[in-house]
């Protein structure tokens, strides 16, 4: 089977790495020319995946249409505020046939479309799989036993995917739960932001689990509104990744967290940065989505005060504490 990967960035070359690996055939398209060199010179990424040897097999392209010919499985790892466009300009040299996946997690700001959405209507016709879960690219470059969710209502397509990647280091499940995978994986990262705030901050262990408990009762209470099931929450795409990356030291989201917390404004946070935290923008989309189905989230809500209208991290945890008090199970 042929494979293209779509971005460049630390995630798609992770995943372009993991396809070549198992003999698949596979073309990482990336945006930037030095990506591009390096992968088919050197066989390194250092822009955004560095010091990884990455499988002499991939090839790296500019070309989106060479890199995209007679592929029968196109993974987009391209940044969510992005995606549509990115999908768009390359939809006419996507084989017949062929089954899309998205590694992006977010939520289109503009529309608050999911990722899938977004691609299923950028390039329609197509099976496109949402693949989600705890996986820093880094590890999952270096072989770190790893294990993730392909979500699609067509199991088919999911199955593609799931064994296209999955090898000794690397499991991977399958869902049908596309919703409540897309939805974990969005909002854990607004919760990583919210969890490095506090951890700059200085709070302690408490807070921060209290933080990912009543953070993952938010996703949840979202995701079922939406139609997700709430065990998908449970699993690797929810419970999984938000324990990764909000405990976890690799996360770019939890680090512009720890920078808010110590005192850093969020241009300060975010200035010089080649690399993606999505929970940023994301924060803006999950409390629109929140707002447009009336479902409370009062750790999104309070993580965008933050970030954007400047409030002190301080009030926002005082204020917190002294909502309600009210049964944890209601
Ligand atoms: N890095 C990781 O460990 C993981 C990342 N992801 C997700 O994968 C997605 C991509 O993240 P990374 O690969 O980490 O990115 P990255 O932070 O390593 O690199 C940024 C990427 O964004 C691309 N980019 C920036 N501006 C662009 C534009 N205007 N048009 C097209 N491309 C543009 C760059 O070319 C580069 O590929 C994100 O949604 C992220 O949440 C998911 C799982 C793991
Ligand atoms: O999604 C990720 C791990 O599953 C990566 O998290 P960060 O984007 O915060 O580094």
């Amino acid at each position: 089977m042929r494979c293209t990967v779509v971005g460049g960035g630390a995630w798609g070359t992770a995943i372009a790495d993991r396809l070549a690996r198992n003999g698949l055939a596979t073309i990482l398209w990336a945006r930037e020319t030095d990506v591009v060199d390096a992968v088919n010179s050197r066989h390194e990424n250092p822009r955004f995946l560095p010091t990884i040897a990455l499988a002499p097999n991939l090839v790296a392209s500019g070309d989106m249409a060479a890199a995209l010919h007679g592929a029968q499985l196109v993974v987009y790892a391209a940044p969510s505020h992005v995606l549509r466009t990115v999908v768009a300009s390359c939809a006419q040299h996507i084989a017949p046939g062929a089954v899309l996946s998205v590694a992006t997690k977010g939520i289109e700001r503009e529309t608050l479309a999911l990722m899938t959405d977004v691609v299923g209507e950028a390039a329609p016709g197509h099976a496109v799989v949402a693949v989600s879960g705890p996986s820093f690219a880094a590890e999952v470059a270096q072989g770190q036993p790893t294990a993730v969710v392909a979500a699609c209502a067509h199991h088919e397509a999911a199955k593609l995917v799931q064994s296209a990647m999955s090898a000794a280091a690397f499991r991977v499940y399958t869902s049908d739960d596309v919703v409540g995978v897309e939805l974990g994986g969005a909002l854990k990262n607004v919760m990583a932001v919210a969890t490095g705030i506090l951890d700059g901050l200085g709070l302690g262990f408490n807070p921060r689990a209290a933080l990912m408990t009543r953070g993952l009762a938010e996703m949840t209470r979202l995701g079922v509104a939406l139609g997700a099931k709430s065990d998908t929450f449970a699993g690797l795409a929810g419970l999984g990744d938000l324990v990764l990356t909000c405990t976890g030291a690799l996360s770019r989201n939890r680090a512009v967290g720890v920078a808010i917390g110590q005192g850093q404004s969020l241009e300060e946070a975010l200035a010089g940065k080649d690399s993606v935290a999505e929970g940023v923008l994301n924060t803006q989309s999950a409390k629109a989505l929140a707002d447009k189905v009336g479902v409370e989230m009062p750790i999104v809500d309070a993580t965008h005060r933050i970030l954007f209208d400047g409030w002190s991290p301080r009030d926002a945890v005082a204020e917190l504490m002294a909502r309600e008090l009210r049964p944890e199970r209601d």
